[in-house]
């Protein structure tokens, strides 16, 4: 697999087992991993999951985005872990001792520990959404705010949009992972996101990994697009991305 294909992690966001299976088979070896968030998590709980990545499947990003009390978000964690999941998502926004305490079961998985990614700003965000929910700072301010804090909290990295991958990297360094949706091929719709880039900017702005679903799921052909995702990325930085 190239090195642009294995920094993609899909976002199958169904909430069928089968349509699951089919997207996760279709992108095999085009991407680097999966993604399984909350519609099919409702809908096929851990079973589900297992279903789709079983235990020799792809890596899997686990994107719950647990907002609680440190103590039912400890318990969040803890409850996933069977599952050994690469990546999970909790909201920057429940605090730093929330983000401790998720980080801290996580740890208790060892080897087979998942990382934690705390969630800055949603990408389907701009100001103004900000400002109506009480948040009046610039978006970017708002983003690098709370990556520090998570990085303060002890997490792994955090979930941004491209727009702040530069200055999340600036303020965090080179090891904080920086795992990065709101992308779009310049030939794709933006469907619900406000904040995005095409994939070859986000990994020039220092992006470890890429979110990308509808893109590539709600094409005819899921692996081929997926193929040209990665293609666009190599031709724009001589495949060395
Ligand atoms: O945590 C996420 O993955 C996430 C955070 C965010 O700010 N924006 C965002 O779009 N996502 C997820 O990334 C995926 C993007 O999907 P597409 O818009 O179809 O590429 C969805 O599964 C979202 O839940």
């Amino acid at each position: 697999m190239t090195a642009p294909a294995s920094r993609i992690y899909c976002s199958v966001d169904t909430t069928e087992i089968e349509s699951a299976r089919r997207i996760a088979g279709q992108v095999a070896g085009a991407v680097g991993g999966i993604k399984l968030g909350l519609e099919f998590f409702i809908a096929q709980g851990p079973a589900g999951v297992r279903a789709v990545v079983g235990e020799d499947g792809p890596p899997l990003f686990l994107d719950l985005k647990l907002h609680d009390i440190p103590n039912t978000v400890a318990g969040g964690v803890r409850a996933a872990l069977p599952l050994k999941p690469a990546f999970m998502t909790i909201h920057s926004a429940g605090g730093p001792a929330m983000m401790r305490a998720a980080a801290e079961t996580a740890a208790t998985a060892g080897a087979d520990r998942p990382k934690i990614l705390a969630v800055t700003v949603l990408t389907s965000l701009d100001e103004g959404d900000l400002d109506a929910v009480g948040q009046s700072v610039p978006v970017a301010e708002q983003v690098v705010r709370l990556a520090k804090l998570a990085k303060a909290s002890g997490v792994d990295g955090v979930v941004c949009s491209p727009a702040e991958v530069a200055l999340v990297r600036a303020a965090c360094g080179p090891d904080f992972i920086l795992m990065v949706p709101g992308i779009r091929p310049a030939w794709a719709a933006t469907n619900d996101q406000k904040r995005f880039m095409t994939p070859a900017e986000a990994l020039a702005a220092g992006a470890d990994h890429l979110v990308i679903g509808r893109p590539i799921t709600a094409d005819a052909d899921p692996a081929a697009a997926a193929r040209r995702i990665v293609a666009e990325i190599e031709a724009s930085s001589g495949g060395t991305a």
